[in-house]
């Protein structure tokens, strides 16, 4: 039987997208199940009920995805097991002509991936945020032409709900792209390769004057190349932070571990959420 990997649904979102292209890479294919939320999504494999899931971490124009980081560094189970970098074009589809749209809904992220195109042409549209994009596009498709609604989908999306192309690619960046993490829970496969990054989460003591300089410094004094520094409120009480480091991975693996040793010395916790390969779709 083959493993199920959950995402981000109905079909035609960008996550569908960016999970069956990775399905193809892999030498055993999964089964793709769309799961309407994406707390839901990743509470599933938490709990057994999926093997793995492809989850949204950040975006190119609008940064990090807030559930994805708070329910990765609250799980005591869940692991990363590669990362897929993905190209977002967004099209803005209806059933009614580009002058007729009065109501225009999306997933928040596209919504601000949008900001400048919606700004220029759609300035009195009402902005509708919803669950993701093909649901926006299934919302679209119920409602009459008359109705003067329209959705920010992946061309897919619109395709299968029988929406047409009003305006494409109205994303503000060519090169908007968004970083996935496949997640399963820890021990439940083989090590994925090559290895080329780390994802470490700590808690720092945010009262102590220089703590989080005296963290870098255990990574900077061993040469350890960061590739990106996220903070979260601990969520406990105002002004805890928690911090997530990417790491670059290194043949010198004992240097990297002993770094990584320091930082939990300074640490009120830390947590190690895997060792993975990155995959980058041009
Ligand atoms: O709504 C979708 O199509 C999704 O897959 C969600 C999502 C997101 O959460 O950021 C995924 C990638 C893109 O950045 C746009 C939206």
């Amino acid at each position: 039987m083959s493993e199920t990997m959950g995402v981000l649904g109905p079909k035609g979102t960008h996550s569908e997208a960016a999970a069956s292209y990775l399905n193809e890479q892999l030498p055993q294919r999964c089964e793709l199940v769309t799961v309407p939320d994406l707390f839901a999504c990743l509470q599933d494999v938490e709990e057994g009920r999926l093997d793995t899931a492809l989850v949204p971490v950040e975006n190119s124009l609008e940064g990090a995805i807030n559930i994805t980081l708070d329910t990765l560094a609250r799980s005591e189970s869940l692991e990363v097991m590669r990362e897929l970098i993905w190209p977002v074009h967004n099209q803005l589809m209806a059933k009614c002509d580009g002058a007729a749209i009065k109501r225009i809904f999306s997933h928040p992220q596209p919504i601000s991936q949008c900001r400048a195109y919606l700004q220029q042409h759609y300035p009195q549209a009402e902005i509708v945020k919803v669950a993701s994009t093909a649901r926006a596009a299934e919302l679209v498709a119920a409602e009459p032409a008359s109705s003067g609604w329209a959705a920010i989908c992946t061309k897919r999306a619109g395709e299968l709900t029988g929406l047409s192309t009003v305006a494409a690619e109205i994303q503000d960046n060519m090169a908007n792209c968004t970083r996935f993490f496949q997640v399963r829970r820890r021990g439940t496969g083989a090590e994925c390769l090559p290895k080329e990054k780390v994802l470490i989460i700590c808690q720092i003591d945010g009262q102590k004057a220089g703590a989080l300089y005296d963290v870098l410094k255990e990574f900077a004094q061993r040469g350890i190349n960061m590739t990106r520094i996220e903070s979260r409120p601990a969520r406990t009480e105002l002004g805890a932070y928690i911090f997530f480091f990417d790491l670059e991975y290194t043949a010198a693996v004992d240097v990297l571990q002993e770094s990584i040793a320091a930082v939990a010395k300074k640490s009120i916790w830390l947590k190690n959420l895997g060792t993975f390969p990155v995959l980058i779709v041009e």
